[in-house]
């Protein structure tokens, strides 16, 4: 599993593309964005266009996930994201990132605007 900052991610998002970058752009497609915290606190705060899927739901509901998409998993903190991200990395998910910090680092490094809690 790899480790992205929110800058990182922030970047990603800016450069990427929903087609992937056609006609010979460079830009990678926009990640599948995970959040796995509960639903109070999706509603205090998300990122745009993230998914949520509470931690405890992800097994049952892993067949709504592909298998070899580039998934950004984001937590509040980064814990709960990180194991996750090895839950899914141990079902064969090929390209797992773990949002560093969370939704916390999101809401001091990029977005200062975001709900902090
Ligand atoms: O969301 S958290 O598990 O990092 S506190």
């Amino acid at each position: 599993m790899q480790q992205l900052s929110a800058t990182q991610l922030k970047e990603w998002l800016t450069a990427s593309t929903p087609a992937g970058g056609s006609g010979g752009s460079p830009a990678r497609r926009p990640p599948l964005l995970l959040d796995v915290r509960e639903p109070w606190e999706f509603e205090l705060c998300h990122l745009a266009d993230s998914l949520l899927l509470p931690m405890q739901s992800v097994p049952a509901r892993i067949d709504e996930l592909e298998r070899d998409a580039d998934i950004v998993v984001i937590c509040h903190h980064g814990v709960r994201s990180r194991q996750v991200g090895g839950f899914l990395e141990r079902q064969g998910f090929t390209s797992i990132y773990n949002l560093s910090g969370g939704v916390d680092a999101w809401a001091n490094d990029v977005d200062p605007a975001m709900h902090k809690y």
